[in-house]
Protein backbone atom coordinates (compact mmCIF):
# COMPACT_ATOMS: atom_id res chain seq x y z
CA UNK A 1 0.00 0.00 0.00
CA UNK A 2 1.18 3.69 -0.02
CA UNK A 3 4.17 4.55 2.19
CA UNK A 4 3.96 7.61 4.07
CA UNK A 5 5.82 9.44 1.17
CA UNK A 6 3.63 8.95 -1.11
CA UNK A 7 0.62 9.87 1.51
CA UNK A 8 1.92 13.17 1.60
CA UNK A 9 2.80 13.43 -2.42
CA UNK A 10 -1.27 12.69 -2.71
CA UNK A 11 -1.73 15.53 -0.15
CA UNK A 12 0.28 18.01 -2.06
CA UNK A 13 -1.19 17.12 -5.11
CA UNK A 14 -4.67 17.73 -3.55
CA UNK A 15 -3.85 21.00 -3.16
CA UNK A 16 -2.61 21.88 -6.72
CA UNK A 17 -5.08 23.86 -9.05
CA UNK A 18 -4.18 21.07 -11.67
CA UNK A 19 -4.16 17.31 -10.59
CA UNK A 20 -3.11 15.38 -13.25
CA UNK A 21 -6.16 12.97 -13.83
CA UNK A 22 -9.42 14.23 -14.85
CA UNK A 23 -11.47 12.23 -12.48
CA UNK A 24 -15.32 13.90 -11.66
CA UNK A 25 -15.12 14.69 -8.26
CA UNK A 26 -17.04 11.90 -6.48
CA UNK A 27 -15.17 8.75 -8.74
CA UNK A 28 -11.65 10.73 -7.15
CA UNK A 29 -13.92 10.97 -3.04
CA UNK A 30 -14.59 7.37 -3.38
CA UNK A 31 -11.16 5.91 -4.62
CA UNK A 32 -9.83 8.24 -1.42
CA UNK A 33 -12.31 6.68 0.93
CA UNK A 34 -11.25 2.65 -0.54
CA UNK A 35 -7.37 3.31 0.12
CA UNK A 36 -7.74 4.50 3.31
CA UNK A 37 -10.50 2.51 4.29
CA UNK A 38 -8.28 -0.27 3.57
CA UNK A 39 -5.40 1.04 5.32
CA UNK A 40 -7.45 1.45 8.35
CA UNK A 41 -7.80 -2.37 8.18
CA UNK A 42 -4.15 -2.74 7.61
CA UNK A 43 -3.84 -1.03 10.96
CA UNK A 44 -6.56 -3.38 13.01
CA UNK A 45 -9.13 -0.52 12.95
CA UNK A 46 -12.65 -1.20 12.03
CA UNK A 47 -14.16 0.63 9.27
CA UNK A 48 -18.45 0.94 8.27
CA UNK A 49 -19.78 -0.15 5.06
CA UNK A 50 -23.03 0.80 4.03
CA UNK A 51 -25.09 -0.24 1.02
CA UNK A 52 -28.07 -2.55 0.66
CA UNK A 53 -28.64 -4.49 4.07
CA UNK A 54 -25.99 -2.52 5.89
CA UNK A 55 -24.88 -0.80 7.76
CA UNK A 56 -21.83 -3.36 8.64
CA UNK A 57 -18.96 -2.86 10.91
CA UNK A 58 -16.23 -4.79 9.85
CA UNK A 59 -12.50 -5.78 10.59
CA UNK A 60 -9.50 -7.47 9.69
CA UNK A 61 -9.43 -10.55 11.37
CA UNK A 62 -5.33 -10.62 11.13
CA UNK A 63 -4.86 -7.03 12.46
CA UNK A 64 -7.47 -6.11 14.69
CA UNK A 65 -6.39 -6.10 18.53
CA UNK A 66 -8.24 -5.60 21.41
CA UNK A 67 -9.05 -1.57 20.71
CA UNK A 68 -10.68 -2.45 17.48
CA UNK A 69 -12.46 -5.32 18.48
CA UNK A 70 -14.06 -2.99 21.82
CA UNK A 71 -14.93 -0.38 19.33
CA UNK A 72 -16.51 -3.32 16.90
CA UNK A 73 -18.76 -4.43 19.85
CA UNK A 74 -20.01 -0.88 21.02
CA UNK A 75 -21.38 -0.11 17.47
CA UNK A 76 -22.83 -3.91 16.85
CA UNK A 77 -26.11 -4.44 17.11
CA UNK A 78 -26.12 -8.28 16.54
CA UNK A 79 -24.03 -10.50 16.97
CA UNK A 80 -20.29 -10.32 15.38
CA UNK A 81 -19.52 -13.39 12.64
CA UNK A 82 -16.24 -13.97 10.63
CA UNK A 83 -16.57 -14.03 7.10
CA UNK A 84 -14.31 -16.07 5.08
CA UNK A 85 -13.40 -17.94 1.69
CA UNK A 86 -15.10 -21.10 1.49
CA UNK A 87 -11.97 -22.65 1.15
CA UNK A 88 -10.53 -21.65 3.95
CA UNK A 89 -14.42 -21.96 6.23
CA UNK A 90 -13.78 -25.49 4.82
CA UNK A 91 -10.13 -26.35 6.57
CA UNK A 92 -11.75 -24.73 9.84
CA UNK A 93 -14.58 -26.84 9.74
CA UNK A 94 -12.80 -29.64 8.84
CA UNK A 95 -15.58 -30.50 6.09
CA UNK A 96 -16.46 -29.55 2.80
CA UNK A 97 -18.34 -26.46 2.63
CA UNK A 98 -20.51 -25.97 -0.39
CA UNK A 99 -19.85 -22.92 -2.63
CA UNK A 100 -22.21 -19.63 -2.24
CA UNK A 101 -21.89 -19.07 -6.20
CA UNK A 102 -20.98 -16.10 -7.75
CA UNK A 103 -21.55 -12.57 -6.50
CA UNK A 104 -23.86 -10.61 -7.24
CA UNK A 105 -24.35 -9.57 -10.97
CA UNK A 106 -22.90 -6.13 -12.19
CA UNK A 107 -19.98 -5.96 -10.14
CA UNK A 108 -17.66 -7.67 -12.05
CA UNK A 109 -17.38 -8.20 -15.63
CA UNK A 110 -15.28 -11.32 -16.68
CA UNK A 111 -12.47 -10.76 -17.72
CA UNK A 112 -12.16 -7.42 -16.77
CA UNK A 113 -12.61 -7.80 -13.32
CA UNK A 114 -9.54 -10.67 -11.58
CA UNK A 115 -11.51 -13.79 -11.53
CA UNK A 116 -10.42 -14.91 -8.12
CA UNK A 117 -12.90 -12.68 -6.52
CA UNK A 118 -16.09 -13.95 -8.29
CA UNK A 119 -17.25 -16.35 -5.47
CA UNK A 120 -19.13 -15.16 -2.47
CA UNK A 121 -17.47 -15.51 1.25
CA UNK A 122 -19.70 -17.86 4.12
CA UNK A 123 -20.10 -16.48 7.81
CA UNK A 124 -18.59 -18.35 10.84
CA UNK A 125 -20.26 -17.91 14.10
CA UNK A 126 -17.80 -16.20 16.64
CA UNK A 127 -18.65 -18.03 20.46
CA UNK A 128 -17.21 -15.38 22.95
CA UNK A 129 -14.10 -17.46 23.37
CA UNK A 130 -13.02 -16.69 19.69
CA UNK A 131 -13.70 -13.23 19.83
CA UNK A 132 -9.87 -12.62 20.65
CA UNK A 133 -7.11 -10.86 18.81
CA UNK A 134 -5.00 -14.09 18.83
CA UNK A 135 -7.65 -17.02 18.01
CA UNK A 136 -8.90 -14.50 15.42
CA UNK A 137 -5.59 -14.86 13.54
CA UNK A 138 -5.39 -18.56 13.82
CA UNK A 139 -8.72 -18.96 11.98
CA UNK A 140 -7.75 -16.86 9.31
CA UNK A 141 -4.13 -17.81 8.57
CA UNK A 142 -3.84 -21.41 7.17
CA UNK A 143 0.16 -21.13 8.24
CA UNK A 144 -0.82 -19.97 11.74
CA UNK A 145 -3.14 -22.59 13.16
CA UNK A 146 -3.94 -23.52 16.64
CA UNK A 147 -6.05 -25.32 19.17
CA UNK A 148 -9.22 -23.32 19.17
CA UNK A 149 -11.08 -23.29 22.44
CA UNK A 150 -14.55 -23.12 20.46
CA UNK A 151 -15.92 -24.63 17.33
CA UNK A 152 -17.48 -21.58 15.02
CA UNK A 153 -20.36 -23.09 13.23
CA UNK A 154 -21.52 -21.49 9.58
CA UNK A 155 -24.18 -19.07 9.48
CA UNK A 156 -25.60 -16.53 6.87
CA UNK A 157 -23.39 -14.24 5.26
CA UNK A 158 -24.44 -10.36 6.19
CA UNK A 159 -25.30 -8.77 2.24
CA UNK A 160 -22.27 -6.66 2.15
CA UNK A 161 -19.77 -9.45 2.82
CA UNK A 162 -18.45 -9.93 -0.68
CA UNK A 163 -17.65 -6.30 -0.52
CA UNK A 164 -15.70 -6.70 3.19
CA UNK A 165 -14.38 -9.38 1.49
CA UNK A 166 -12.69 -7.36 -1.67
CA UNK A 167 -11.60 -3.95 0.97
CA UNK A 168 -9.15 -6.60 2.54
CA UNK A 169 -7.71 -8.15 -0.58
CA UNK A 170 -7.36 -4.51 -1.70
CA UNK A 171 -5.15 -4.47 2.02
CA UNK A 172 -3.16 -7.35 0.98
CA UNK A 173 -4.65 -8.56 4.30
CA UNK A 174 -6.02 -12.23 4.67
CA UNK A 175 -9.73 -12.28 3.44
CA UNK A 176 -10.72 -12.90 6.80
CA UNK A 177 -12.90 -10.02 8.49
CA UNK A 178 -14.83 -10.10 12.07
CA UNK A 179 -18.42 -8.67 10.97
CA UNK A 180 -21.22 -7.17 12.42
CA UNK A 181 -24.77 -5.69 12.13
CA UNK A 182 -25.15 -1.44 12.54
CA UNK A 183 -28.55 -0.24 13.16
CA UNK A 184 -29.05 1.94 10.11
CA UNK A 185 -29.36 5.56 10.95
CA UNK A 186 -29.56 4.92 14.48
CA UNK A 187 -25.88 4.83 15.47
CA UNK A 188 -25.80 9.13 14.77
CA UNK A 189 -29.36 9.87 16.03
CA UNK A 190 -30.28 7.41 18.47
CA UNK A 191 -27.48 6.14 19.39
CA UNK A 192 -25.89 6.39 22.94
CA UNK A 193 -23.02 9.48 23.14
CA UNK A 194 -20.06 6.74 23.76
CA UNK A 195 -21.95 4.97 20.30
CA UNK A 196 -21.88 8.39 18.90
CA UNK A 197 -18.28 8.98 19.25
CA UNK A 198 -17.13 5.39 18.39
CA UNK A 199 -19.06 5.58 15.26
CA UNK A 200 -17.46 9.28 14.20
CA UNK A 201 -14.18 7.87 14.74
CA UNK A 202 -14.59 5.36 12.48
CA UNK A 203 -14.32 5.88 8.56
CA UNK A 204 -17.98 5.06 6.82
CA UNK A 205 -18.05 4.32 2.88
CA UNK A 206 -20.34 2.52 0.29
CA UNK A 207 -19.67 -0.97 -0.08
CA UNK A 208 -20.52 0.09 -4.19
CA UNK A 209 -17.16 1.90 -4.06
CA UNK A 210 -14.72 -0.81 -2.66
CA UNK A 211 -16.48 -3.02 -5.49
CA UNK A 212 -15.71 -0.22 -8.19
CA UNK A 213 -12.35 0.74 -6.71
CA UNK A 214 -9.73 -1.47 -9.41
CA UNK A 215 -11.41 -0.98 -12.20
CA UNK A 216 -11.08 3.05 -11.51
CA UNK A 217 -7.91 3.13 -10.43
CA UNK A 218 -6.65 1.18 -13.56
CA UNK A 219 -8.93 3.58 -15.90
CA UNK A 220 -6.96 6.86 -13.48
CA UNK A 221 -3.41 5.97 -14.16
CA UNK A 222 -1.60 8.24 -15.91
CA UNK A 223 1.93 9.21 -16.97
CA UNK A 224 4.12 10.91 -14.00
CA UNK A 225 7.77 10.68 -14.73
CA UNK A 226 10.11 9.19 -17.64
CA UNK A 227 13.55 8.81 -17.84
CA UNK A 228 16.17 6.74 -20.25
CA UNK A 229 17.92 3.71 -18.42
CA UNK A 230 20.49 1.99 -20.55
CA UNK A 231 20.09 -1.72 -19.57
CA UNK A 232 22.57 -4.49 -20.09
CA UNK A 233 20.52 -6.33 -22.39
CA UNK A 234 19.32 -3.22 -23.98
CA UNK A 235 20.94 -0.07 -24.29
CA UNK A 236 17.90 1.91 -25.90
CA UNK A 237 15.79 1.69 -23.15
CA UNK A 238 13.05 4.55 -21.41
CA UNK A 239 11.43 3.69 -18.21
CA UNK A 240 7.73 5.61 -17.88
CA UNK A 241 6.00 5.64 -14.70
CA UNK A 242 2.33 5.48 -14.08
CA UNK A 243 0.12 6.58 -11.06
CA UNK A 244 -3.14 6.15 -10.21
CA UNK A 245 -5.76 9.46 -9.38
CA UNK A 246 -5.61 8.64 -5.61
CA UNK A 247 -1.92 8.22 -5.19
CA UNK A 248 -1.90 4.50 -5.06
CA UNK A 249 0.77 1.68 -6.43
CA UNK A 250 2.65 2.97 -9.78
CA UNK A 251 3.30 0.53 -12.35
CA UNK A 252 6.16 0.83 -14.73
CA UNK A 253 6.39 0.81 -18.84
CA UNK A 254 9.72 -0.32 -20.01
CA UNK A 255 10.16 0.84 -23.55
CA UNK A 256 12.83 -0.79 -25.57
CA UNK A 257 13.67 0.88 -28.75
CA UNK A 258 11.01 2.83 -30.24
CA UNK A 259 7.96 0.76 -29.83
CA UNK A 260 5.16 4.00 -30.10
CA UNK A 261 7.18 4.34 -33.80
CA UNK A 262 6.74 0.95 -34.84
CA UNK A 263 3.08 1.10 -33.65
CA UNK A 264 2.42 4.12 -35.40
CA UNK A 265 4.02 2.33 -39.03
CA UNK A 266 1.62 -0.45 -38.74
CA UNK A 267 3.60 -2.70 -36.52
CA UNK A 268 2.09 -4.60 -33.75
CA UNK A 269 5.18 -4.69 -31.05
CA UNK A 270 6.21 -7.38 -29.15
CA UNK A 271 4.61 -6.59 -25.42
CA UNK A 272 5.30 -8.54 -21.79
CA UNK A 273 3.08 -8.13 -19.03
CA UNK A 274 5.15 -9.00 -16.42
CA UNK A 275 3.65 -9.24 -12.81
CA UNK A 276 6.38 -8.16 -10.17
CA UNK A 277 8.05 -10.89 -8.21
CA UNK A 278 10.78 -9.67 -5.67
CA UNK A 279 11.66 -13.10 -4.84
CA UNK A 280 12.58 -14.18 -8.68
CA UNK A 281 13.33 -10.47 -10.42
CA UNK A 282 14.97 -9.16 -7.58
CA UNK A 283 16.69 -12.00 -5.55
CA UNK A 284 17.09 -14.52 -8.53
CA UNK A 285 14.77 -16.90 -6.53
CA UNK A 286 14.91 -20.45 -8.14
CA UNK A 287 10.84 -21.45 -7.08
CA UNK A 288 9.78 -19.61 -10.05
CA UNK A 289 11.07 -18.95 -13.65
CA UNK A 290 10.09 -14.77 -13.23
CA UNK A 291 13.65 -13.66 -13.16
CA UNK A 292 14.73 -15.31 -16.66
CA UNK A 293 11.03 -14.19 -18.05
CA UNK A 294 12.07 -10.37 -17.33
CA UNK A 295 16.12 -10.49 -18.32
CA UNK A 296 14.66 -13.36 -21.08
CA UNK A 297 12.06 -10.40 -22.50
CA UNK A 298 14.32 -7.25 -22.22
CA UNK A 299 16.63 -9.09 -24.50
CA UNK A 300 14.10 -10.11 -26.97
CA UNK A 301 12.61 -6.71 -27.01
CA UNK A 302 16.11 -5.61 -27.69
CA UNK A 303 17.02 -8.10 -30.84
CA UNK A 304 13.83 -7.86 -32.23
CA UNK A 305 14.29 -4.05 -32.81
CA UNK A 306 11.79 -2.39 -29.84
CA UNK A 307 9.14 -3.71 -27.56
CA UNK A 308 7.14 -2.83 -23.92
CA UNK A 309 7.67 -4.52 -21.06
CA UNK A 310 4.88 -3.08 -18.60
CA UNK A 311 5.91 -3.67 -14.95
CA UNK A 312 3.00 -4.44 -12.71
CA UNK A 313 2.53 -4.00 -9.26
CA UNK A 314 0.62 -6.94 -9.34
CA UNK A 315 3.31 -9.09 -6.59
CA UNK A 316 1.91 -12.64 -6.21
CA UNK A 317 -0.32 -12.88 -8.68
CA UNK A 318 -2.47 -10.02 -7.31
CA UNK A 319 -2.17 -11.23 -3.35
CA UNK A 320 1.11 -9.33 -2.30
CA UNK A 321 4.58 -10.55 -0.97
CA UNK A 322 3.22 -11.32 2.53
CA UNK A 323 0.68 -13.53 1.13
CA UNK A 324 2.65 -14.85 -1.32
CA UNK A 325 5.59 -16.16 1.70
CA UNK A 326 2.17 -17.62 3.32
CA UNK A 327 1.43 -19.35 0.02
CA UNK A 328 5.20 -20.60 0.05
CA UNK A 329 5.02 -22.06 3.59
CA UNK A 330 1.45 -24.05 2.15
CA UNK A 331 3.71 -25.00 -0.70
CA UNK A 332 6.26 -26.42 1.41
CA UNK A 333 3.83 -28.55 3.30
CA UNK A 334 2.51 -29.97 -0.01
CA UNK A 335 0.20 -28.09 -1.52
CA UNK A 336 0.65 -26.43 -4.99
CA UNK A 337 0.66 -23.27 -6.50
CA UNK A 338 -2.89 -22.93 -7.36
CA UNK A 339 -3.98 -24.58 -3.92
CA UNK A 340 -2.03 -22.39 -1.84
CA UNK A 341 -3.76 -19.54 -2.75
CA UNK A 342 -7.20 -21.07 -2.48
CA UNK A 343 -5.60 -22.19 1.19
CA UNK A 344 -5.53 -18.67 2.03
CA UNK A 345 -8.65 -17.77 0.81
CA UNK A 346 -7.81 -16.08 -2.25
CA UNK A 347 -8.52 -16.86 -6.16
CA UNK A 348 -5.92 -18.46 -8.09
CA UNK A 349 -4.76 -15.38 -9.47
CA UNK A 350 -6.15 -11.93 -8.65
CA UNK A 351 -5.38 -10.11 -11.62
CA UNK A 352 -7.21 -7.59 -13.54
CA UNK A 353 -6.14 -7.05 -16.99
CA UNK A 354 -7.51 -3.05 -17.22
CA UNK A 355 -4.18 -2.13 -15.43
CA UNK A 356 -2.26 -3.06 -18.35
CA UNK A 357 -4.62 -2.45 -20.83
CA UNK A 358 -4.74 1.74 -19.69
CA UNK A 359 -0.95 1.58 -19.93
CA UNK A 360 -1.22 0.77 -23.46
CA UNK A 361 -3.34 3.12 -24.58
CA UNK A 362 -1.62 6.08 -22.75
CA UNK A 363 1.52 4.80 -24.67
CA UNK A 364 -0.64 4.92 -27.74
CA UNK A 365 -0.25 1.22 -28.38
CA UNK A 366 -3.58 -0.67 -29.01
CA UNK A 367 -2.13 -3.74 -31.39
CA UNK A 368 0.51 -6.19 -29.60
CA UNK A 369 2.13 -9.56 -29.96
CA UNK A 370 1.87 -10.67 -26.64
CA UNK A 371 5.13 -12.34 -25.15
CA UNK A 372 3.36 -15.00 -22.82
CA UNK A 373 1.93 -18.72 -22.10
CA UNK A 374 -0.57 -17.29 -20.15
CA UNK A 375 -3.97 -17.77 -22.23
CA UNK A 376 -5.82 -15.41 -19.67
CA UNK A 377 -3.58 -12.45 -20.13
CA UNK A 378 -4.73 -13.01 -24.32
CA UNK A 379 -8.12 -13.12 -23.16
CA UNK A 380 -7.75 -10.67 -20.82
CA UNK A 381 -6.21 -7.86 -22.99
CA UNK A 382 -8.42 -8.36 -25.43
CA UNK A 383 -11.58 -7.99 -23.33
CA UNK A 384 -9.96 -4.52 -22.25
CA UNK A 385 -9.87 -3.52 -25.29
CA UNK A 386 -5.93 -4.30 -26.58
CA UNK A 387 -5.96 -6.10 -29.99
CA UNK A 388 -3.76 -9.09 -29.46
CA UNK A 389 -2.64 -9.99 -32.89
CA UNK A 390 -0.54 -13.10 -31.59
CA UNK A 391 1.33 -14.66 -29.01
CA UNK A 392 5.23 -15.48 -28.96
CA UNK A 393 5.56 -18.27 -26.56
CA UNK A 394 8.06 -17.19 -23.51
CA UNK A 395 9.14 -20.31 -21.94
CA UNK A 396 12.69 -20.93 -19.92
CA UNK A 397 13.98 -24.44 -18.73
CA UNK A 398 12.93 -25.58 -15.66
CA UNK A 399 15.67 -25.10 -12.88
CA UNK A 400 15.34 -28.20 -10.70
CA UNK A 401 13.44 -26.35 -8.11
CA UNK A 402 10.52 -24.62 -9.88
CA UNK A 403 9.83 -27.85 -12.12
CA UNK A 404 6.56 -28.66 -10.32
CA UNK A 405 5.28 -24.69 -9.98
CA UNK A 406 5.97 -25.19 -13.77
CA UNK A 407 3.99 -28.39 -14.56
CA UNK A 408 1.53 -26.58 -12.29
CA UNK A 409 0.99 -23.86 -14.50
CA UNK A 410 0.88 -26.18 -17.44
CA UNK A 411 -1.74 -28.69 -15.92
CA UNK A 412 -4.11 -26.20 -14.04
CA UNK A 413 -3.57 -23.00 -15.11
CA UNK A 414 -3.87 -24.58 -19.01
CA UNK A 415 -0.46 -22.41 -19.78
CA UNK A 416 0.83 -23.30 -23.18
CA UNK A 417 4.05 -23.82 -24.00
N1 LIG B 1 0.66 -16.51 -5.30
C1 LIG B 1 1.78 -16.93 -5.90
N2 LIG B 1 2.36 -16.12 -6.80
C2 LIG B 1 3.46 -16.59 -7.41
C3 LIG B 1 4.03 -17.83 -7.14
N3 LIG B 1 5.13 -17.96 -7.91
C4 LIG B 1 5.24 -16.84 -8.65
N4 LIG B 1 4.22 -16.00 -8.36
C5 LIG B 1 3.89 -14.70 -8.91
O1 LIG B 1 3.44 -14.87 -10.25
C6 LIG B 1 3.65 -13.66 -10.94
C7 LIG B 1 4.34 -13.96 -12.23
O2 LIG B 1 3.46 -14.44 -13.12
P1 LIG B 1 3.73 -14.13 -14.66
O3 LIG B 1 5.19 -14.03 -14.96
O4 LIG B 1 2.84 -13.01 -15.08
O5 LIG B 1 3.37 -15.48 -15.25
P2 LIG B 1 2.12 -16.17 -15.73
O6 LIG B 1 0.80 -15.69 -15.28
O7 LIG B 1 2.45 -17.54 -15.32
O8 LIG B 1 2.13 -15.99 -17.31
P3 LIG B 1 3.30 -15.92 -18.36
O9 LIG B 1 4.60 -15.92 -17.65
O10 LIG B 1 3.02 -14.68 -19.10
O11 LIG B 1 3.14 -17.12 -19.20
C8 LIG B 1 4.52 -12.78 -10.07
O12 LIG B 1 3.72 -11.78 -9.50
C9 LIG B 1 5.03 -13.76 -9.03
O13 LIG B 1 5.28 -13.13 -7.77
C10 LIG B 1 3.39 -18.64 -6.17
O14 LIG B 1 3.77 -19.78 -5.89
N5 LIG B 1 2.28 -18.15 -5.59
ZN1 LIG C 1 8.39 -15.19 -9.40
Amino acid sequence: MTTIGQAAERHAAAHDPEPGPALPDAASLAMRAVHRAASDLRRGTPVLLTGPGGPLIIAAAETVGARGLAELSALATGPAVLLLATTRAAAVLHRPVPSQGAIPAGTASRGVEPKGIQESPVALSLPPALLDPVHLRSLADPVAEQLLPATPELTAPPPLAFAAIALAKLGRLLPALVAAPVAAHGVATTGSLPRQEAAAALLSLPAADVLAYPSTAATSLTRVAEAQVPLEDSSETRIVAFRAADGGIEHLAILVGDPEGLFAAGGAPLVRAHSECFTGDLLGSLRCDCGPQLRGAIARMAKDGAGVLLYLAQEGRGIGLVNKLRAYTLQDQGLDTLDANRALGYGADERGFMVAATMLRQLGITRVRLLTNNPDKLSGLAACGIDVEGREPHSFAANGVNDHYLETKAERFGHML
